[in-house]
């Protein structure tokens, strides 16, 4: 027997019956109702003194019966691509007479329904019926259009499917419009909250939408939001989710991004309220790293984080699972989608922990070995598109080129370099650093990060031609002392071929530090001088034939 939702509690069996067989019913797949069907639900729903609701497909099949208003009726999921509707629509009584309420409506605009309709019932008989459509894109008014009511029998000259395929239609064309002018990709709102950091949050905001565009995300629409505190459950409260909801429907954008981290639970309540795929800073971050990650080590550890920021966001039964969809957030270093199977998750984890136990020991004895050497090691840091790779391929000549995407580095690559008056060093890059580095990902780049324990001096290359360089110099500092990284540091003012002047005399003033051009080659004399000096104070011997 199928199934009645909704509030079903105190009915005798034979009205569960007359229920049940509701799903009997087809309707013609253009109309709205039939004569009959109103007939019917209206008996049935004054009978039980409750009103009934139907989920119907395209077709016209009945696919959920509920007892109680159309919000009783849990809608079967779909797919996060939204250029089109839902396929299904609602059509319910409503007991006490009158038009929509406006849950009606936000179940129609929130489930993207066809349709939704309402009949009113009057001493058991059929009277009004209202039907309400989604508005077409962009339109200035409401999300939804609600049509002049009518007496239940005179819509049967109403072609309703003709209707939805017509604004179906509009929506892809709209969808298509808005891919010609933004180019293609994810289409993703952005949410931003300002705890009261002023120009922080809007830089954090920025920094986010250049997060989105590195995964290959296009930013359809960014909203700062003010708050003094948070709503634990929604983050933002339900009049910004309902706001952000339409944004997305006009913007045909499918992903809601979060510029702070979600609670598991906060981001299933979120999703629930909004039907979007819902990702926060962190997800997104890991999703960059997965795109970027390129060494078997790199890629074991992006996975491992993935997968253990995943788990707790997996909760029970396939349906939870398959709410993943696709794109960002989704995917695996090397092109491989993120296992969702609960337990060989778990299987799966085991196994990375293994294999990153194995590489942390060669990484171990290819230093040892470089200690018996001698040969000193520099270690390039710096915030996440600063430079470090240019500098370091400028000074050791060799390596791979810079990318100007934010990560493009997440192996730890080591080129040796010679120095003038001391000799051989070995140079290596790290990983990009990033404001409120998450944490998931400070354990996951343990290896890179114990590369720079063991250097003898830093290069710090700070990006002199952006604003907001003096927070991002205190970002980086913070995070190596967090590391207890207690090398002296050698600052590099990078890009000065297309700083301001004043920019770089202001930092110089500031923070000290060689102003360079990694690109152009400008200050790499001086550098090369400050970090020889450095490292003679730290005790490294000259090797002899370098003198
Ligand atoms: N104009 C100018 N651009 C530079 C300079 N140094 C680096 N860039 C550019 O800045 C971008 C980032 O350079 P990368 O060397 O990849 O930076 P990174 O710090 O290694 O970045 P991640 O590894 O992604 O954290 C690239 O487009 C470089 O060409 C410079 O001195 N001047
Ligand atoms: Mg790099």
């Amino acid at each position: 027997m199928e199934k009645v939702f909704g509030r079903t509690s105190g009915l005798k069996k034979s009205e569960l019956k007359k229920l049940t067989n509701l799903y009997r019913r087809r309707l013609p797949k253009d109309r709205v109702t039939t004569p009959e069907v109103s007939r019917t639900l209206a008996q049935l729903s004054w009978e039980l003194r409750r009103p009934v609701s139907l989920l119907l497909d395209r077709e016209g099949r009945v696919v959920r019966v509920a007892v109680g208003d159309a919000k009783e009726l849990p809608i079967p999921e779909r797919p996060y691509v939204e250029t089109r509707l839902s396929g299904y629509r609602v059509l319910h009584t409503h007991l006490s007479g009158g038009g929509f309420s406006r849950q009606d409506l936000s179940v129609l605009f929130l489930n993207r329904l066809d349709a939704m309709a309402a009949l009113e019932v009057q001493e058991g008989e059929p009277g009004l019926l209202h039907l309400a459509l989604l508005s077409p894109p962009r339109a200035r008014e409401e999300d939804w259009q609600v049509l002049p009511p009518r007496p239940h029998f005179a819509w049967q000259e109403f072609d309703l499917l003709g209707a939805v395929l017509a604004l179906e239609e509009e929506l892809s064309r709209h969808g298509r419009l808005l891919e010609v002018r933004d180019g293609q990709g994810e289409r993703v709102l952005l949410v931003g909250v300002d705890l009261g950091e002023g120009w922080e949050a809007e830089a954090g905001l920025e920094e986010m939408a250049e997060l989105v565009r590195t995964a290959g995300g296009v930013v359809a629409g960014r909203s700062l939001v003010f708050r003094k505190a948070l709503d634990p459950r929604t983050l933002v409260g339900l009049g910004k989710l309902e706001e952000l909801k339409s944004l997305a429907y006009h913007q045909d954008a499918s992903t809601l991004v979060f510029g702070l981290d979600l609670t598991p639970a906060q981001a299933r309540e979120i999703e629930a309220l909004t039907g979007l795929k819902v990702l926060d800073r962190t997800q997104l971050i890991l999703d960059i790293f997965a795109l970027h990650a390129r060494t078997p080590e790199a890629q074991a550890q992006v996975e491992l984080a993935q997968l253990r920021y995943l788990l707790p966001r997996l909760v029970g039964k396939g349906k939870e699972l398959s709410r993943l969809g696709g794109g960002i957030g989704t995917r695996g270093p090397g092109e491989t989608k993120l296992e969702v199977d609960r337990r060989r998750l778990l299987e799966r984890i085991h196994h990375l922990t293994e294999r990153l136990e194995a590489y942390a020991l060669r990484r171990q004895e290819a230093r040892r070995q470089r200690r018996r050497q001698g040969v000193p090691v520099v270690a390039v840091v710096g915030y996440t598109n600063a430079g470090k790779t240019t500098l370091m391929r400028a000074l050791a000549k060799a390596g791979e080129e810079g990318e100007d995407k934010l990560f493009a580095t997440l192996r730890p690559l080591t080129r040796k370099g010679f120095l003038p008056g001391l000799g051989e060093v070995v140079y290596t890059d790290t990983v990009g650093f990033i404001r409120h580095m998450p944490e998931a990902l400070l354990t996951a780049f343990r290896a890179t990060l114990e590369e720079v324990k063991e250097a003898q001096v830093l290069i710090h290359v700070l990006d002199a031609s952006r604003e907001g360089a003096l927070e991002r110099h205190r970002v980086v500092e913070e995070v190596l002392e967090g590391l207890g990284v207690e090398a002296p540091r050698v600052l590099a003012l990078n890009k000065i071929d297309r700083a301001a002047p004043y920019d770089v005399y202001y930092l110089q003033d500031r923070l000290g530090g060689v102003a360079v051009s990694a690109l152009k080659g400008t200050g790499l004399e001086e550098l090369r001088l400050r970090v020889k000096e450095a490292l003679l104070a730290q005790g490294v011997q000259p090797q002899a034939w370098a003198l």
